[in-house]
């Protein structure tokens, strides 16, 4: 007599997501004796490989703290920061700066320096490589931000802002970093520019595989990038999920920081763009090709 073997269902597992930054029970305390005060307490974030996070809050809810702790440069009272499973305040100055990009506020360029010196910086600091080949890097960063050959020996008082953001955005990746942290990137910027720059950042985000971590204040750029928002309140992340499911948390900094008048414009627009393809657990998915470089 045969046997017929049953079928069986074959279970797709689900795509394991990689935790790249893992922030863990973070308590931030300055000032001493009766002057003592926390910024953060037992405060908890993970960032996924291929995330774009925003961070939102309150002002002084301690969003630059936090990412003090990522860069390394703030050391937590308790708790630890982790990247790629590493202490982050334990990396010396020269790794930290090969796996991360930052972009300020203001593009804090170096005024007496040129548009490709400016670029080149961080890599010819690290002196590894001979100078024609760190300002060919640069050169290539420079095309890779939208700027052309010619704009390579402007000096910075020469730009327009948003050309100054793409020079500082072009130094942050000179070392081909795989997390970009961004403070308030569209800040100063026209909604045109700002715009162009949005979609600058999700090009680059989508060809080097990126993660990144943003503050912002502005909704269109928050809504036109983010895969996922995390909300500092209460001395914590009190919610991060992606902003559809954030807008429908109850609390009254979200309340008030999304639904407001200025949020409901922005969300307008929103519905409008296209969706970024969701898993079925509601999360976007990281950049389908394999990251540039372990951190
Ligand atoms: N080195 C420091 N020593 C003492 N206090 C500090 C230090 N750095 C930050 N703070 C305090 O920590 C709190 C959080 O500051 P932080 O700059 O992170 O806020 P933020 O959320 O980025 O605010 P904003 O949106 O207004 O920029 C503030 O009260 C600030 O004064």
């Amino acid at each position: 007599m045969t046997t017929h073997a049953m079928p069986q269902t074959v279970e797709t597992p689900a795509p394991q997501r990689e935790l790249l930054v893992d922030i863990e029970r973070l308590w931030t305390t300055f000032g001493q004796g009766q002057r003592a005060f926390s910024v953060h307490q037992d405060l908890n974030l993970q960032v996924f490989r291929g995330d774009i996070l925003s961070l939102v809050g309150g002002s002084g809810t301690g969003k630059t703290v936090l990412l003090r702790h990522i860069l390394g440069l703030t050391r937590p009272s308790q708790g630890a920061v982790k990247i790629n499973g590493q202490n982050a305040a334990d990396r010396d100055a020269a790794t930290a700066a090969s796996r991360m990009g930052m972009l300020f506020q203001h593009g804090a360029l170096f005024s007496a320096f040129s548009v490709l010196e400016n670029i080149a910086f961080p890599l010819r600091e690290q002196g590894a490589l001979p100078l024609n080949m760190v300002f060919d890097a640069a050169m290539v960063k420079l095309q890779m931000v939208g700027l052309k050959p010619e704009h390579a020996f402007r000096m910075p008082a020469d730009l327009s802002g948003g050309m100054i953001k793409r020079v500082a955005l072009a130094r942050a990746l000179i070392m081909d970093p795989p997390l970009l942290l961004l403070d308030e990137p569209t800040a100063g910027l026209d909604p045109r520019g700002s715009d162009e720059f949005c979609e600058l950042l999700l090009e680059l985000h989508e060809e080097l595989g990126l993660t990144v971590i943003m503050v912002t204040h502005d909704l269109d750029t928050l809504y036109a990038l983010s895969t996922t928002v995390a909300v500092l309140a209460e001395k914590k992340v009190i919610i991060n999920a992606p902003p559809r499911q954030v807008v429908q948390y109850e609390h009254p900094f979200i309340q008030q920081f999304f639904l407001g008048e200025r949020g409901l414009r922005a969300l307008e627009p929103a519905s409008a763009l296209p969706t970024r393809p969701s898993t079925p657990d509601g999360t976007s998915p990281a950049p389908s090709h394999p990251p540039t470089q372990e951190p």
